[in-house]
């Protein structure tokens, strides 16, 4: 191998093994924050764990210990995120309050992948903080599609200047978003109103907003009141946090408002009979909807058998 090769193949090996230095040392940062100190993985955890399930422990985060070791693996055992994705989580980490807010990595390589598996040109995003998952999706896409974005920046007002900077940053990706600052709902109707107009559905939904009106935000876009509903016919919804720090599980936190609101959604969905429901024990939970009549309808073609 010539010097020049060999000093290029070492450049290459080097940024690699600091891009997945980095990012490991990132996801660390941002657990720390909900594992509260904890620090190793004992038979102890791992007996906590099971209780945590029957619901002997009082602290929901106190099972997270073995959850959170597989999902470092998985995020270091998938390939590294774009150095503009990695920007956006340093500066998040750097400059705001609520870092822990940003999806897992292992989130934006599940979006990226149903994004080209699904062939999805139109996306649409409720919840985008700083743009992590927004500019995630954006990068993949080609000339002509784009990430439509509903955000109020009601959680942390100065996320919005940092979001616009990184979507700046973001050249070709960034001017693929077009960022709506807006209650969530208001901006979903308006939007149901362009698509029932003539503008095309949307392909894949992601949501990541407030809990309380996740429900209303699916029965949105499925648009079952609509000539012409804003979630294309074989369009995807993907759901951020629907296991809530594993509250989900125990009926002491389903009081809380949001644990109250994240277990309706969950119930929700399997019973409306509207979706077909799959949900990944991904990070904090993933529930990816499809509409069920679809599904229902290929194999009532014999195309698909259940
Ligand atoms: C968890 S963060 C989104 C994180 C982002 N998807 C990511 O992974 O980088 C939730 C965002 O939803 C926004 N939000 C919460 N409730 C909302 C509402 N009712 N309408 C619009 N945005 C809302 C907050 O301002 C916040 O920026």
């Amino acid at each position: 191998m010539p010097p020049s090769s060999l000093m290029g193949s070492l450049a290459v090996a080097g940024a690699a093994v600091a891009t997945t230095l980095s990012l490991q040392w990132l996801w660390a940062r941002a657990t720390a924050r909900v594992r509260r100190g904890r620090k190793g993985y004992s038979s102890i955890d791992a007996a906590k764990d099971a209780e945590v399930v029957k619901g002997v422990i009082p602290d929901a985060y106190e099972g997270t210990a073995l959850a959170t070791l597989r999902h470092d693996y998985c995020v270091s055992h998938s390939s590294p995120l774009s150095p503009l994705l990695q920007t956006v989580a340093q500066e998040t980490q750097r400059q705001l309050r609520l870092p822990q807010m940003l999806s897992s990595p292992l989130t934006v390589q599940l979006l990226q992948t149903l994004i080209r598996a699904s062939g999805a040109r139109r996306i649409l995003e409720i919840g985008t903080y700083t743009g992590f998952t927004a500019l995630g999706m954006a990068e993949i896409l080609k000339e002509g599609m784009e990430v439509v974005c509903l955000d109020d920046f009601s959680d942390e007002a100065q996320a919005e200047a940092l979001c616009h900077q990184m979507l700046s940053a973001g050249g070709a990706a960034g001017a693929r978003i077009q960022l709506r600052r807006q209650a969530a709902l208001q901006g979903l109707r308006e939007l149901s109103e362009a698509v029932e107009a003539g503008e095309e559905p949307f392909d894949l939904c992601f949501i990541d907003a407030d809990k309380e009106n996740q429900v209303a935000y699916v029965e949105e876009l499925f648009g079952a009141q609509r000539s012409r509903p804003l979630l294309a016919d074989d369009g995807l919804i993907v759901v951020d946090n629907t296991l809530w720090y594993s509250r989900v599980l125990r009926p002491s936190h389903r009081h809380d408002t949001s644990t109250a609101a994240v277990v309706q959604f969950n119930e929700h969905v399997l019973q409306s009979g509207r979706w077909h429901v799959t949900m990944l024990p991904v990070r904090d939970g993933i529930t990816i909807l499809q509409r069920a009549q679809r599904l229902t309808k290929m194999w009532a073609q014999g195309s698909h058998r259940p």
